[in-house]
Formats: C-alpha cells, structure tokens, sequence
C-alpha cells in the first residue's frame, strides 16, 4: 500500500510566537488522522521549538532547505547533521523557489539530496515546469531530467517526490486534474513505489478532486497549510477520496 501524505511548506512566514500558536494548534486538531502522515516545515529558526510541541504526536518535523556539505566555512547554510540534531525527519530539496529565485542547479540539488540522505534524512524532492516550458511541450522532459539527475545512483526508499507546477504555485488556480493525472502517471512510471506529491494552489475546495487521481500519494500545501483550519479540511478531503 502506497503512504499517504500531507506536508505543509510554510515557506518564510510567521514568527516564533506565531509559529508556536499555529503548531500547538495542530498538535491538537491533526491528532486523529492515523492514516495520513502529516508533516510540517516551518523556517529553520522555529524547527527546534516546534520539535518540542510535536515530539509524541503524529506530526513530523522537515526542513525547506539544506545544504550539502557535512560542516565548515559556509556562512549562512545549515547541514543535515544540524537539521537531524533538532528533531528533523524530512527535508524539502529543490523547490521551484529554490531553483528559480536561488538558482539552484540540478547538480546542487543532486548533491543535497545525496548528502541528506547520508545522514538519514529524507528528502522531499521537489520538480516541475515552467509555463513556457509547458508551452513548448517540454513539461514531461524537463521533469524527468530533474528526476533522473536527482535520484542518480539514489535509495528510492527514503524519498518522496512533489510534483509542483511552477505556474500553479501561488497562483489560487492549481492544474486541472487532467494535467495532474498525466504527470503523476508518468512518474509512478518513472519512480515506481515513491510516493508522488501534488503541490501548487491546493486548498479544500479543490483536495477531494485532486485526491482522487490514483497516482497522487498526497499533498505538498504552501498557503492553505498556515491555518490549521484548512489544513485540517484538506486533509479530511483527502482521506475521503481515497477512501482511508
Ligand atoms: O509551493 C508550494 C508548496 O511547496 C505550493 O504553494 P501554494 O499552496 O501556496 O500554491
């Protein structure tokens, strides 16, 4: 049977007083779902106290980012063995913010996928088009040039993949359920037993359709996954279409 799971990307938002008041929240109100593994990644700076606020609860801790040398003189990064030692399980790699507005390369996110993995942290790795690339029916191609350049020479085992559209990130609008049954199709071929995550505009409205695509294990939530309301609705969304 294939996991199921929500993550939530809270991405640069809240601050301590914040974040803590929003995870004792969701400590409280996801605590039933025994189904879906939910995990969460606030900013690096709140991962500490929010290890302690999940700790004996269901919700994992991840981090948005990582670097990929082991320690040194690399100001301002943080490594896998700092991620694992406050509490960390997951770590998202290669988001399309990462790629496009850091200009991560797929060799930076090779390297950190490799790295995290060495330490026994799991990476969430992120691809996806741009609206001109699918607009020049380059979608599939570029998506499986990140995979495949990623997960060279990888333990599947301990990944997750997040399939994140760049034009529907943000947008209100996630891709229709066509476009997402079409790409997650190609990649349970491409990676078959990792689960695939969709990630770009999901909110309740929109989680029971998208759910109900075989091929999607899950949710990567950015915006609808700062309330502990609608991520909690989300998540009932999800389980009701597949039926767990
Ligand atoms: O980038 C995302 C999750 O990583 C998606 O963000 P939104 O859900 O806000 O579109």
């Amino acid at each position: 049977m294939m996991r199921n799971i929500i993550a939530a990307n809270w991405k640069m938002h809240f601050d301590l007083d914040s974040a803590i008041q929003v995870a004792s929240q969701m400590k409280d109100d996801l605590s039933s779902f025994g189904k879906t593994e939910i995990i969460v990644c606030p900013s690096f700076v709140f991962l500490h106290p929010l290890a302690n606020i999940f700790n004996e609860s269901n919700i994992k801790l991840g981090a948005q980012n990582v670097y990929f040398e082991d320690k040194g003189a690399f100001t301002g990064e943080v490594s896998p063995s700092m991620l694992k030692s406050v509490g960390c399980e997951y770590v998202i790699i290669g988001h399309s913010e990462r790629r496009h507005i850091f200009l991560e390369s797929d060799i930076d996110i090779q390297k950190k996928v490799k790295k995290a993995l060495e330490y026994n942290l799991k990476p969430i790795l992120c691809v996806g088009e741009t609206l001109s690339q699918r607009k020049e029916d380059k979608a599939f191609d570029v998506v499986e040039r990140q995979i495949i350049s990623a997960l060279d020479g990888v333990d599947l085992n301990k990944v997750i993949i997040a399939y994140e559209p760049v034009w529907a990130i943000g947008t209100g609008v996630a891709a229709d359920e066509a476009t997402v049954g079409e790409m997650h199709n190609f990649l349970a071929n491409l990676v078959e037993d990792v689960p695939i995550l969709y990630g770009g505009s999901v909110k309740p409205e929109n989680a029971f359709n998208l759910a109900k695509i075989d091929t999607v294990n899950g949710f990567l939530v950015g915006s609808a996954s700062l309330d502990t309301g609608s991520l909690k609705r989300i998540i009932v969304e999800f389980e009701k279409a597949k039926g767990v």
